[in-house]
């Protein structure tokens, strides 16, 4: 029996404080699923952890992001594309944002979130191969997705450690594994080094030269000045979290489980671990505001996927975004646009085949919180022929009750529910 893994990113919510987006969404195809599963709920890092999407993924795919991880900044390079030189170069995951240039108050983290990826490439370009005019240091700089970049600072001559801290607040490193903080002080934050070392020192210089340097060229770059006149936030910095040195040595995802895996990514970060795993990959454009054409592509690719693999992971970034943003309205259209534009469909393309259904999230995006937190999300696994919970539908309280019970952490779902597909 073959397995599709649909990952929906963020789409829990925290039930305590009000009505959760999965019980406000009319979806009849993914309560349907919920009615013919079994289901459960997955603290996705563990309990007490709110998560990046980096660590949750990897735990979810059956690596203890606690064991052997070297952060997000590595995982985002590799999903651009980008080779690390080892020893010599630090990897960060950046955010274009928009702050007042004289305090440093960072006034959206996201520059309104409306940077197209044209406008960040263009400001990228204006800021890549920057010299930082000490130790030797330079920084390249890679748009990738609307605000989101990868930043990789380096010494020509110098060897560097990645044990540093980040400049954006919003998120904090306990080692490699990036916690989402619940409340921060919205200032860019001075990087420091995490230890004693010459190589931390050097590391935390140049990142804090690099800000000084980024923030006098873009606040008159042509593409900011456009957007001031219209109205909008200018990207007049970069924030940068989650340093990283080199790449995770982590064994192939078809050794570690005797299965060809396949995956559908969508974002620089999935794709970085899709790659790192060496999963097999249908390429699909990033998110477009036509998710009829987005979700009919990916499921194109899952099932081309399926012919050739036993398991196809499909992370769909869809409720996340507007999860941040507190926007119940738009977080419920995004599961609602995925009811009807790729589970519906999917579920005429499996009926009657020895296809299991996952489905589960990589984390809580609590729209009452604007951020990731340690909330448990829901877990439920369509087995065709096989016992049901008799649940009604895909709700954080409904799976509650269900059969399989509470996962302390994310990495142990794969292997159960692998076994449980071996013997129905
Ligand atoms: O959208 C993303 O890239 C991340 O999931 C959230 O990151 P952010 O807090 O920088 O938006």
């Amino acid at each position: 029996m073959k397995l599709i893994y649909l990952v929906l990113d963020g789409v829990a919510d925290k039930p305590e404080d009000g009505p959760t987006s999965l019980e406000l969404a009319n979806k009849p195809f993914l309560d349907k699923v919920a009615s013919l599963s079994r289901c459960g709920l997955m603290y996705t890092v563990g309990k007490g952890i709110a998560p990046e999407s980096d660590a949750a993924v990897m735990s979810i795919l059956g690596y203890d992001p606690h064991k052997e991880y070297t952060g997000r900044g590595p995982v985002e390079a590799v999903g651009a594309g980008l080779e690390l030189r080892e020893g010599y170069e630090v990897a960060f995951r950046a955010n274009f944002a928009t702050i007042d240039p004289k305090t440093r108050k960072i006034l959206d983290r996201r520059c309104g979130r409306n940077l197209s990826s044209e406008e960040a490439h263009e400001l990228a370009k204006a800021v890549d191969g920057l010299e930082l005019g000490v130790y030797d240091g330079y920084a390249r700089v890679v748009a990738t997705v609307g605000h989101r970049a990868v930043v990789i600072i380096g010494s020509k001559t110098h060897r560097v450690s990645d044990n540093v801290s980040n400049t954006d607040p919003a998120y904090e490193k306990h080692g490699y594994v990036s916690i989402a903080k619940s409340s921060f002080e919205p200032y860019v934050a001075e990087a420091k080094p995490l230890d004693g070392t010459e190589e931390a020192r050097i590391m935390a210089t140049l990142v804090n030269k690099f800000t000084e340097k980024i923030i006098q060229i873009l606040k008159d770059h042509p593409i900011n000045q456009e957007r001031i006149k219209n109205g909008k936030m200018p990207a007049n910095v970069i924030l940068l979290r989650d340093s990283g040195g080199r790449l995770p040595r982590l064994e192939e995802i078809n050794k570690k489980f005797g299965l060809r895996f396949g995956a559908v990514a969508e974002m620089p970060v999935e794709i970085g671990i899709a790659r790192i795993l060496k999963m097999d990959m249908e390429s699909v454009p990033p998110p477009t505001e036509d998710k009829a054409v987005d979700y009919k592509i990916r499921l194109e690719a899952t099932m081309k996927l399926l012919e050739r693999n036993d398991v196809v992971y499909v992370h769909l970034k869809g409720p996340d975004e507007p999860g941040h943003d507190g926007d119940v309205k738009r977080k419920v259209e995004s599961i609602e646009l995925i009811d009807r534009y790729y589970v519906g469909p999917l579920l005429e393309q499996i009926s009657g085949k020895e296809i299991a259904l996952l489905v589960t999230a990589d984390h809580a995006t609590p729209y009452t919180r604007k951020s990731h937190t340690d909330d448990p999300v829901p877990v439920v696994l369509m087995l065709p022929r096989n016992k049901q919970d008799g649940l009604k539908r895909l709700t954080e309280k409904e799976c509650s009750r269900g059969s399989l019970g509470v996962f302390q952490h994310g990495y142990e779902l794969l292997p159960r529910i692998l076994e449980m597909i071996k013997s129905p």
